[in-house]
Parts: structure tokens; sequence; C-alpha cells
């Protein structure tokens, strides 16, 4: 990063960092080494010119978009090609390029592609058997073929047991026939679905033997692999425009009586056998564990976006002055309120804790994904209960912290070419994709009441939950600690408290005469709040411990500010969530007093900070994209920058005025 022509603002805030960027930027990266590698697969990338556009694409028509997406989609995969050429690296390379980092930099507006590499592939690893692994894995990688995941429909999305296409086994031809036997049973929202797939991963119903055995994997092929042209019974289109991810190319799939070979239903898990005989899955809920993969890889997405988007509001509040609180002072930097660095710092922070439970959360997937491969079931469950509430809090706090930094950023925040509002558009879809994220919570939830359930039965718990035991083991609420390690608890006694109130109220609820679902639905707000504590409670306890594990191995300098940062975001989400604490711990008004002074002292410590906490981000300016948060602070004349290359201001008149401005004002029109 270059130093020339900074704003002298910026540059101050540079010079009086307490702590030095690059040992934290190494430090987030995993390593000197990754930072390296790291740097030299952007360079890969910008090095293309993919991003350099002549008309920025939010001028671009709806169809010019999505051709200009393609195009970039498919320069994209040159590099990936390339990397995979070099290092073999695999699926690191896809995470790499093409996440919420680098990815969304060159495609500011989505994808094209992205499910072939996020879902189809996936798919493919995960529910195919080795020898149809061993005929499809390779040309989807070369990108021979392109795919996508076809599960919801027009009808459902979140009730995947109620989905209506089927694939019915005709043992005579040994082949599947694919069906859309309804409007509602048409495949909606999968993206490259609509003009960009050729093949597609098909969740159906599936019917042998006259049976109906639940929702399977099936590989398909949609258009012909030369001219590209729909195949035969196979009706298919664009969805339309939507709040953002305008580049995704979301569509429409309906099936006439499609018919594919037996081969191509994915049977790693079950089978249907030449005759039609149907062979059972160890589970049936491994064939949702496509879903589960993009849960768990969603968390890390979401920091990279938390991340962009408080570098971009932060540089801007060192740049932007506004008001004159003392008369014959200079305008402060907008900075420099606390209510300001109140929205900012807490968006850093939590990028660091979203990074390291999403890290934690990682490798429990990989280990438990070891064990399912090994036919040990035994941590699925825990991990399907921690995905959907890391999945639904992580999705629900990038959209709102990016939200908040676009306000933080007053009117220039609402203009595209901040960068914001199309990030906003990325995060907020991830609240619905994926598993909606209240359906997620309520997931969770399952799985709480039944530890609730076990431990009150004197049971082993798992270790995620094991604090349901362990704060109920004393009759007395225990006094309340003004530590972290104090919050912590308090965060787990009310996560446990709410957990315990829900049992207790659907079993009173049954008690009145109210079925199970009934006293569950009416009790689903509370379930929902105690998933959420569960997910708070878990992500404060990890950001603390795998923080504690870290500071040992930095500099003391660095030391105190991470320190500084779990200081912050811990009491941050105390003071979020008082009324809990209030009635499920014994917190007191001088408690509470002293959380907030150390709030406020908090940010004040942090302050001088700000600016080299986002610098070590290290997102450089080609992947910001942004006329707020560039390197250099250049705010004003990057705006008048973005704003000359609008169209309109190509002419000094525009025709309007003679067609309908000037007869109008004459009275003409
Ligand atoms: C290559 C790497 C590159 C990475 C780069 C990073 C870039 C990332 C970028 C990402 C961009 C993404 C683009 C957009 C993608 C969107 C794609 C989609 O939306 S696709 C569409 C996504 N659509 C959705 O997400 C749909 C959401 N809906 C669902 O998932 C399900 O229907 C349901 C879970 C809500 C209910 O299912 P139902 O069958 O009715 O189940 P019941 O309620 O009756 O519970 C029965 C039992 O099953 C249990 N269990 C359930 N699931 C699992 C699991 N996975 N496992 C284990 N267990 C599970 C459950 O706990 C319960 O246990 P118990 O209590 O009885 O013991
Ligand atoms: C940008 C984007 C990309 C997508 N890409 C794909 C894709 O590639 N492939 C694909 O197959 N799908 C895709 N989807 C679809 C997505 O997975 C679904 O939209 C999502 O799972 C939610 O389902 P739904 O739309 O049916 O919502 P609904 O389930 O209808 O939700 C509507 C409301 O009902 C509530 N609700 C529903 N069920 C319950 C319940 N049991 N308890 C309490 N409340 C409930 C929800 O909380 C929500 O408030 C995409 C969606 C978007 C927005």
């Amino acid at each position: 990063m270059s130093n020339t022509k900074v704003n002298p603002d910026l540059q101050r805030e540079r010079d009086k960092c307490t702590f030095n960027v690059t040992e934290l930027i190494n430090l987030i990266d995993g390593g000197v080494q990754k930072t390296e590698e790291r740097k030299k697969q952007e360079d890969m990338v910008l090095s293309e010119g993919i991003h350099i556009e002549d008309v920025p694409s939010e001028y671009l028509s709806h169809k010019e978009k999505y051709e200009l997406a393609v195009k970039k989609a498919c320069l994209l995969f040159k590099v990936i090609r390339k990397m995979q050429e070099e290092d073999n690296a695999g699926m690191e390379n896809y995470r790499a390029v093409l996440g919420g980092k680098l990815g969304s930099a060159i495609l500011q507006d989505g994808s094209p592609l992205t499910l072939h590499y996020v879902m189809f592939i996936p798919t493919l690893m995960g529910q195919a058997s080795v020898e149809q692994q061993v005929h499809w894995i390779g040309r989807a990688f070369d990108l021979n073929i392109i795919g996508t995941y076809a599960q919801t429909e027009l009808g459902h999305g979140t009730f995947i047991r109620g989905l209506e296409t089927t694939a019915t086994y005709d043992p005579s031809t040994k082949e599947f026939v694919l069906h859309s036997p309804t409007l509602t049973a048409y495949k909606w929202w999968p993206g490259g679905l609509a003009h960009t797939a050729n093949y597609c991963i098909v969740m159906a119903q599936l019917y042998t033997k006259g049976q109906c055995h639940g929702i399977h994997p099936f590989i398909v092929q949609l258009r012909d692999e030369e001219t590209h042209m729909p195949l035969k019974g196979i009706k298919i289109g664009e969805i339309g425009v939507k709040l953002g991810m305008n580049g995704t190319n979301n569509g429409f799939l309906g099936f006439d009586h499609v018919r594919i070979p037996r081969e191509h239903m994915l049977m790693k898990n079950s089978k249907v056998l030449e005759d039609g005989t149907y062979v059972n899955s160890p589970s049936s809920k491994l064939a949702y564990g496509t879903m589960m993969f993009v849960r768990v890889v969603l968390v890390t997405d979401m920091c990279n976006y938390m991340a962009k988007a408080v570098t971009i509001a932060m540089r801007y509040s060192a740049v932007r002055r506004q008001s004159q609180p003392k008369p014959n002072e200079p305008e402060p930097q907008i900075l420099d309120y606390l209510t300001q660095q109140h929205k900012l710092l807490i968006g850093v922070a939590s990028v660091h804790a979203f990074r390291l439970n999403a890290d934690w959360l990682w490798n429990m997937y990989n280990n438990v994904t070891a064990e399912l491969d090994a036919g040990d079931l035994e941590r699925l469950p825990e991990l399907h209960a921690l995905s959907c509430c890391l999945k639904a809090v992580s999705t629900a706090d990038a959209a709102e912290c990016v939200e908040r930094c676009r306000l933080a950023c007053g009117g220039h925040g609402y203009m595209l070419a901040s960068n914001l509002p199309s990030t906003y558009g990325l995060t907020t879809a991830a609240c619905t994709y994926e598993g909606e994220n209240t359906v997620l919570l309520l997931q969770t939830a399952r799985y709480l009441v039944k530890a609730w359930q076990q431990a009150a039965g004197g049971n082993a718990l798992t270790p995620t939950v094991s604090y349901i035991a362990t704060v109920n083991s004393g009759r007395r609420l225990p006094p309340w600690e003004n530590t972290i390690e104090g919050i912590i608890k308090g965060f787990q006694r009310v996560a446990a408290g709410k957990i315990g109130l829900c049992v207790s109220n659907i079993e009173k609820r049954q008690n009145t005469g109210l079925s199970y679902e009934d006293a569950w639905n009416m009790t689903s707000v509370q379930l929902a709040s105690a998933s959420e504590a569960h997910c708070r409670a878990i992500l404060l306890y990890t950001y603390y411990t795998e923080t504690e594990k870290i500071v040992n191995t930095v500099s003391p300098a660095l030391r105190q500010v991470l320190l500084q940062l779990v200081d912050l975001y811990v009491v941050y989400w105390a003071l979020q969530r008082l009324g809990d604490l209030l009635r499920f711990t014994s917190i007191s008004e001088k408690d509470i007093d002293e959380l907030q002074r150390w709030y406020e002292d908090l940010l004040t410590k942090l302050r001088p900070n700000a600016v080299g906490l986002v610098d070590a981000f290290d997102i450089r300016d080609e992947i910001l994209r942004s006329a707020l948060g560039a390197y250099d602070g250049r705010v004003y004349e990057r705006l008048m920058e973005a704003a000359l290359r609008s169209p309109l201001n190509a002419e000094p008149v525009n025709s309007s005025f003679h067609k309908y401005l000037k007869p109008f004002m004459q009275g003409k029109l």
C-alpha cells in the first residue's frame, strides 16, 4: 500500500496506531506465508483486469448485467484453472477466489457460477458413489459441465419433505421419470439455473415399487452440451429482478416426464437397485449434507462482508468532518463522536469473533464429516444444531452490521459508489437462503429442548450444551461477577434459563390439552429466542477462549488490542441483553453502571487504533470498490469521479427535455 497523497487525517490515524498492522494481517491470514499466498492469489485475479468496467455495471440493463456476470465468472474460473495447474489445492482455490472477499469484488451482484462450486460439486462429493464421482467430478471441476442445486420449489422452500417434484423408477427401462405435477412443484430460485447451467442436482421425491421414500438427489441434464437448448420436457427460465444478487441468474424449472438413467440417482447413501428395490441410507438426513456444508462456510463469508463494510465506514469516518461542538474549534472527524465509535468498533470486534467461531465450526465440520464417512453418526445432531444457529446469527448480525455501516456514512452511504448497498444485498439474502433464519433457530431449539430433558434425567451432555447442566447445579443464583468470564457465565445462565422456561411452558400447554406441536408453536417465539441466546453464549465463549490461546503468541502491543476487542464484544452484548441478564442472573444496577463505563472506556481506548484495525483486514481498493473506503481517503474526489461516470452526465441536455419537459412546461402536453 502506497502512502502517496493519503488524506492527512487518515495518515494521522495510521501514525498513531499502537500495534504493528502487518503482524495482525499475518495473524488473521494464519501466518506470513498464508498472507503471501493470499496476495499472490489476489494479484493473479486482479492482473487479469476482470474488475475493470468501461461502464459501471450498475448502469447496465438486467440482460447486460447477466452477460457481464457470465463473462467475469468465466474469466475468474480461468484464473482458478491456472492456480489449480500450479498448486492443485482444489476447493481451497475456489474458496479463496470466489468467497465473500475477492469474489464479491469482481462480481458485486453475485455470480451465475456460484452454485456450481458451492453446491453442485459439494453434492457430487458428498452424495455420489465412488463410481459416480469418477464419472462426474472431473468434468465438473474442469467446468466442462456447469451445474446448480435445485431444491426449492414455488410452493416449498423450508419444508423440504413437502417438495412435489417426483422421480419415479421404471424398472422396464431402468430409468427414473422426473415430473412436476403442479405449478407449485416448479423448482424456483436455484442460482445459475436460468441460462447458465446445463446440468443440475434435483431434489425429488423418490418413488419405486409404488412407494415414496422421501427426497433424494438426482443429476439431470437440462440443456444440450453444444447448442445449450433446453432438452425435451425441460421448462426453464429466469425468475426476474430481486432486491440484490441480480447477477446470479436464479431460475425456474419444470419437468414433463423427463427420463434419466438409474445411475443418475446419487447413490452414496441410499440406492435403488435395477429391479427397483430401495436400499436405505444410514440416516435420511445425510441427504441434507450439502446444506450443512454451505451453512458452515457462510459463517466465514459473513466475516468478509462485515470486514468490507466496516473498513469503508471507518476510513470514511476518519476523513469526514461534521458539526462544531466547541465554538471556534475545527469541526471534528465524525469518528471522534462516541456514538460513531459505538456503531463501528463493534463491527471490528464482530469480524474477529465470527472469524474465530467460523474456524472452530469448520474444524468441527471436517472432523464430524470424517466420522460420518466411517459410519459414526453420533455427533451429527450437535453439528446440525450448531451450524443452524451460527448460520442464522452470523447472517443476521452481518446484515445488521452492513446496514449500520451504511447509515454511519450518512447520505454518501446511500450511493452505490460506497459499495454498501450491494454488500447489504448480498448479506441480507443470506438470512433467507440456505435455511430461513427463524426456521434454523427453531431447528437448534429442538436440540436444546432434548439436551435439557437429558440433563434433567441426569444424562451426560455433548460439550457445546454441557453448560446447561453446570449452571443449573446450584439452588441459588451465584453472585454476579463483572468480569469477562462472569459475563459469559451470565449468558450461559440466560440460555439455560430460557431453554428451561420453554420446556416448562411446552409442558404446561400440553397439560391444558394442547398437542405437542401446538404447544411447540405457542412457545416458538421463546424457543427462537432461547436458540439465539445459546448461540450468543457459544460465540462469546469461543471468541474468548480462542483469543486466549492466540494472545501469548503475539507482541504485547497487539495482545493488548486483541484483548480489548474481546472485552468490547462481550461487554457490548451484555449491555444489549440487559433485560435477559436482569431476569436470569443476579446482576445489579451498580454492575450495569460499571459495565456501561467499562464499555465507554473501551471505546476510548480502541479509538486511536480504529483505522489500524480495519487496515489489518487488508482489503485492497480493487476489492473494496468503494469511493468512501479507499486506502488513500480521497473520498470527495472519488465521489465526484463516480458521479461523472453516470451516463446521464454524458450530454448536457437529455432528450426528455425536448420530448416531455418543455412541452409540459409550455402547456402543450
Ligand atoms: C467450495 C467452497 C466454496 C466456499 C466459498 C464461500 C462462498 C459461500 C458463498 C455462498 C453463496 C451461496 C449462494 C446461495 C445459495 C443458496 C442455496 C439454497 O438456498 S439451497 C436450498 C436451501 N434450503 C434449505 O436450507 C431448506 C431449509 N429446510 C431444511 O433444512 C429442512 O427442511 C428442515 C431442517 C427445516 C426440516 O427438515 P425435516 O426433514 O422436516 O426435519 P424435521 O424438522 O422433522 O427434523 C427431523 C430431524 O432431522 C434433523 N435434521 C434436519 N436437518 C438436518 C441436517 N442437515 N443434518 C442432520 N440432522 C438434521 C433434525 O434435527 C431433527 O432431529 P430430531 O429433532 O428429530 O432428532
Ligand atoms: C438469493 C436466494 C438464492 C437462493 N438460491 C437457491 C438455490 O440455489 N437453490 C435452491 O434450491 N433454493 C435457493 N433459494 C431458496 C431458499 O433456500 C429458500 O427461499 C429458503 O429456504 C426459505 O424458504 P421459503 O422461501 O419457502 O420461505 P418460507 O418457508 O415460505 O418462509 C416464509 C416465512 O415463514 C416462516 N416459516 C416457514 N416455516 C416455518 C416453521 N416451520 N416454523 C416457523 N416459521 C416458519 C419463515 O420463518 C418465514 O418468516 C434461494 C433464495 C434466495 C433468496
